[in-house]
């Protein structure tokens, strides 16, 4: 008789997978090439921001103290005696009853400790007049106010994005610190599979896995290299792995992890001496998902069904990967919303349900993406979430709160409603 595999929970088999990361390591890359991979080293403030005293506005630049008593019958009149533009310091400081011209950026001159905007005076001809007493610091954009010197602005493990950009290039990062990536082979098993630009014959379907696997490997930055597919051949298939392994970081197979008479993997594991961590997931769609390990590498068996490979890559190979790369937050976002419809199939496993979520007069709610089978691939398509229904006997309704895990999939809105 069949050897019956035990499922685990959720929970408990991603906590296997992460038990068995080994973080890679480091590297230093120019900045430009930083986007999307994460920090290995903290950014820490080089210097203060901004860097000096600056102007917030186009105006002039003048001491406060001279502004007391100012109204509107009681005008004060200031004397210009030099213009600041961005880039540039002021030559002299600044006595009573006189003023830089300044641009928006520049530096306050010595002495000045106010800024008034062109707009709130009037010109003269040795100047301008002004209406209203000014405090000491009024318009001025102080020294260190967004960032102090020396001061942890970002930990190491973050993602770096367009901002983290910006704040490396205020101090002069050229070069960052960052884990390197794995190369993660892609490997889809299955006797049927045709590639995506063959004509469909009888009995054959075209490979999806594969190129879904390597666009979600591609959204997380992390480099693939293809082994095409194989077809449920032991020993060929055998082969692609023990090549793939000695070649990647980790590899992905999707396929062939089940119970049929040619689903190879679990005999490959064995062959190859791998440790399962786990071969039956209380979940659905992806309850066959598999993984193991093999000296420090990890091979993530996918299942075959798109929305379970889909699902099987979001929750295990996604924070492993994420992981090795050094990030401190490697699990998906989620969030709460109301179920916009019934979902009254009970189901012992957790479901993880390809949905839309967007925001309505109720708050965030989330509706089942369509036919929404293991086996179904246009509902990942349409999903931008997945909503997490814990198992259970009862039935979900229309309204009750449920989880909602994003995965980078938020399209825009037809129209600005803010
Ligand atoms: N007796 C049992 N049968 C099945 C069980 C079970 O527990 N007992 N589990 C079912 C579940 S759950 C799933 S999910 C599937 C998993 O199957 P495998 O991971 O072994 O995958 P395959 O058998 O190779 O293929 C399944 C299905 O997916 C299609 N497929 C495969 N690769 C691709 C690809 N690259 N692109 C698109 N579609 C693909 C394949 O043609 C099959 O239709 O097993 C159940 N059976
Ligand atoms: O492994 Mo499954 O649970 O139908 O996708
Ligand atoms: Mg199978």
């Amino acid at each position: 008789m069949m050897e019956m595999r035990k499922p685990i929970p959720v929970a408990e088999a991603i906590s296997r997978v992460m038990e068995h990361v080994q973080p890679l390591r480091a590297e230093s890359i120019s900045l430009e090439r930083s986007m999307g991979r994460i920090l290995a080293e903290p950014i820490v403030a080089r210097h203060s921001v901004p860097p000096f005293d600056r102007s917030p506005y186009d105006g002039f630049a003048f001491r406060a103290e001279d502004s007391e008593g100012a109204s509107g019958d009681n005008r004060v009149p200031f004397t210009v005696i030099g213009e600041i533009g961005a880039g540039y310091v002021g030559e002299q400081p600044v006595g009573p009853y006189e003023a830089y011209r300044i641009m928006t950026g520049a530096s306050i001159p010595e002495g000045a400790d106010a800024v008034v905007m062109f707009e709130q005076t009037v010109e003269t001809s040795e100047g301008f007049t002004i209406r209203k007493p000014f405090k000491t610091g009024e318009n001025i954009s102080y020294k260190g106010e967004d960032a102090a010197e020396g001061e942890t602005l970002i930990e190491s493990g973050t993602l770096i994005h367009a901002g983290t950009i910006a704040l490396l290039a205020t101090f002069g990062y050229a070069e960052v610190k960052v884990y390197r990536q794995p190369v993660v082979g892609v490997l889809s098993t299955g006797t049927e599979l045709l590639d995506v630009s063959d004509a469909l014959i009888p009995g054959k379907i075209r490979n999806s896995n594969g190129p879904m696997v390597k666009a979600q490997l591609a959204r997380l930055g992390v480099p693939f290299q293809s082994y095409g597919t194989t077809s449920d051949d032991l020993d060929a298939c055998t082969e692609v792995i023990k090549r793939a392994l000695e070649e990647t970081d980790a590899l992905i197979t999707t396929g062939g992890v089940s119970v049929g008479d040619y689903d190879h993997l679990p005999a490959i594991y064995e062959r190859l001496g791998a440790k399962v961590l786990f071969n039956k997931v209380a979940m659905r769609p992806g309850s066959v998902t598999t993984v193991a390990v093999l000296r420090d590498k990890f091979l993530f068996g996918l299942s075959g069904n798109p929305s379970a490979c889909f699902t099987g890559f979001e929750l295990f190979a996604r924070p492993a990967l994420l992981s090795m790369m050094g990030s401190t937050s490697p699990y998906l976002p989620h969030l709460k919303a109301r179920l916009a419809e019934d979902f009254t199939k009970p189901n012992p496993f957790t479901r993880f349900v390809r949905a839309v979520w967007q925001m309505t007069e109720i708050g965030v709610t989330a509706a089942p993406a369509g036919f929404n089978k293991s086996n179904a691939v246009s509902s990942i398509a349409r999903g931008n979430c997945l909503i997490v229904l814990p198992s259970g006997t009862r039935g979900y309704s229309k309204g009750d709160e449920v989880d909602l895990l994003l995965i980078g999939a938020e399209q825009g809105v037809e129209e600005w409603v803010l």
